[in-house]
């Protein structure tokens, strides 16, 4: 339990500061309402029999100190008195209840934020080794769990438990054996909840499961739409969707239904125990009748807030338990990335996320030198990239060829920054890109195989990442041209300014990819990492792609994944891999020669 709240505690990051002040909202709002509720007792008393205040010196000195003699004048203060005490304790039970929603709906927020810039800032082997589905599920899920089933759980459940807390007070004041009888109702819900919380634990587990589940299966079988309309295979992924929206619907359900049988229980059991006590009193007892029903009065409007107080507290019970893996999945995922990111770059979050922003390219005017470059997966035995060395001088254009896993990817993935060599150093003009990576990451730009296209207009797929009113009109005209896409934005109405569609739907593959060219472009990256698609394009295209990157060769330093020979002759130098290692290099025909 202690290591759960620690969790929780984390999680909460900087919105732990509010939690002393909500506290004494709730002491103050649970102090009016059982003022309030306490009032009604004595209020019904003297109504019913205006004597008592002669009797009671305590009351008749209040009274005479107040200068009310009549009965009248009594039961007129008594009724505004308790009236104005109920509208404010209605008041700040109300502005409570708000700040505490405000609160956990802004730390849900804030949540999400945290989430989503600690996976944007995670290192590239974090990011790898998570599925995009729990990521998303993560943070759409996971925090709107947290904040409502936990966060406002536990908030009201404290918040209740004031109230209880008092209110059982005012009832102890009250009639000691109506107290006892009322604590013995909440026993039988206690029960439920300690015997049904393994239950409880793997419904919510379940329902999570389910929803990631049903993420996946939206990302397989409406991202690869093709393939499924094609291979005729919705059926498969209908089947997975059925399987986890049901294993979702039950789950759900059950801790639904769970969640309103406190209130059912302890309502069923105070009105039989209520009953069974005005019987009792009466037949043995032979309690008075006036003290009866002044006890009883206090004892129903108590109840009014003691049924949804205590069902709402075992609820909150019933909550902590049915979400008791989310604190274990935000705090994995959040200590985790706190920990690469100290381990990776010896820093906190906060100046790893400035070495991660700021804009200033490394200086490059020779050359970029790799140095016995080893590189192991944590998953394999053998290092995918394994003692590379080669130097690449400013302006060349090189290529690295070779079978499919021979590391080509992994070792641009190694120049790129992603991913870090467990031994051997890269170099630009005799200075470790590692001391300063953003340095060296603005200086290169990237065109993969497929590029990432946003469902946005050409205009902001060429300058990716930059506000509009950023945008530098000229820099986008030559990018434009030099990716020889001039022809293709005359044809279209809008120009530019045309919307592409989701992943680029509305483009062919090498118009996407010329997208990609002019982006790197844009960026006016001295270095660019080029993953030569695989796609058959056509030859009219592929020509016009080629003559897009040889019209750079001599003004960039160019770095190109080939997966046609066609495409590396213009290039000084060809690398051929295998098995992670250089196994030759030499200009294009000395390696087709060989
Ligand atoms: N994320 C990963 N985890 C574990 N092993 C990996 C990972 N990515 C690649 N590998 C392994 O590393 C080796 C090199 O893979 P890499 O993708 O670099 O080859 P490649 O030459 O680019 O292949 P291709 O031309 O098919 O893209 C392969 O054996 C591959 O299985």
């Amino acid at each position: 339990m202690l290591q759960y709240l620690k969790k929780i505690w984390f999680i909460l990051g900087n919105s732990k500061r509010q939690i002393p002040l909500l506290f004494l909202v709730f002491t103050i709002s649970s102090l009016a309402e059982t003022l309030g509720i306490g009032m009604l007792g004595p209020f019904f008393t003297i109504v019913s029999d205006p004597q008592i205040i002669e009797q009671n010196s305590a009351l008749s000195g209040i009274f005479g100190a107040l200068r009310i003699s009549s009965t009248r004048g009594v039961i007129t203060f008594l009724c505004i008195f308790i009236a104005v005490t109920f509208i404010l304790k209605s008041a700040l039970y109300f502005f409570s209840k708000l700040y505490i929603l405000k609160f956990s709906h802004m730390h849900r927020a804030n949540m999400i934020q945290t989430l989503n810039h600690a996976y944007l800032y995670s290192d590239y082997n974090y990011f790898i080794s998570k599925n995009s589905s729990s990521l998303i599920k993560n943070i759409t899920l996971e925090t709107q769990e947290f904040c409502y089933k936990i966060l406002l759980s536990l908030l009201y459940g404290v918040s209740n438990l004031f109230i209880l807390v008092f209110l059982f007070v005012l009832m102890a004041a009250t009639d000691l054996l109506l107290l006892a009888a009322t604590l013995s109702a909440l026993l039988p819900v206690v029960l439920l909840i300690y015997f049904m919380r393994h239950r409880l634990k793997r419904w919510g587990r379940k329902s999570s499961e389910a929803l990631q589940g049903i993420i996946k299966t939206l990302n397989h079988g409406l991202g690869g739409f093709k393939e499924t309309r094609v291979i005729g295979c919705a059926p498969y992924f209908e089947a997975q969707m059925a399987s986890n929206a049901k294993q979702y619907a039950q789950a759900a359900s059950f801790a639904a239904s769970f969640d309103m049988l406190p209130r059912i229980l302890i309502e069923t059991v105070l009105v039989v125990f209520i009953v069974s006590f005005i019987a009792i009193s009466q037949l043995f007892l032979s309690r008075s009748t006036d003290l009866l029903i002044s006890s009883l009065s206090v004892f129903a409007v108590a109840s009014i807030r003691l049924v949804p107080a205590a069902s709402q507290l075992m609820s909150t019970i019933g909550n902590l338990q049915s979400t008791r893996h989310v604190p274990d999945i935000l705090y994995a995922d959040l200590k985790e990335i706190e920990q690469r990111f100290s381990v990776s770059s010896n820093s906190s979050l906060g100046s790893r996320e400035r070495a991660l922003n700021h804009t200033v390219a490394m200086d490059f005017q020779q050359q970029i030198r790799l140095s016995n470059v080893v590189y192991r997966y944590s998953t394999s035995l053998d290092p995918a990239i394994n003692d590379v060395s080669l130097e690449i001088q400013k302006g060349e254009s090189i290529a690295f060829i070779g079978k499919s896993g021979a590391g080509k990817t992994t070792l641009v993935d190694i120049i790129l920054g992603l991913l870090t060599p467990q031994s051997g150093d890269i170099t630009v003009d005799g200075v470790s890109i590692y001391r300063d990576l953003r340095a060296w990451q603005n200086l290169v730009g990237y065109i993969p195989q497929s590029i990432f296209l946003l469902d946005d207009t050409i205009e902001r797929n060429i300058a990716f990442g930059v506000p509009d009113h950023l945008i530098d009109y000229r820099r986008l005209e030559q990018a434009i041209a030099a990716a020889q896409l001039e022809e293709l934005i005359a044809q279209i109405p809008k120009g530019i300014h045309t919307r592409i569609g989701e992943r680029g739907v509305m483009l062919s593959g090498g118009q996407r990819q010329r997208i990609g060219i002019a982006r790197a472009l844009y960026h006016e990256r001295e270095v660019l990492v080029l993953d030569e698609a695989t796609s058959a394009l056509d030859n009219e295209t592929e020509k016009k792609v080629s003559e897009a990157i040889q019209a750079l060769s001599g003004k960039k330093t160019i770095i190109i994944i080939a997966h046609r020979l066609s495409t590396v002759e213009h290039c000084n130098r060809v690398y051929l891999l295998e098995t992670g290692k250089v196994l030759r290099s030499g200009k294009y025909r000395e390696i087709i020669a060989s």
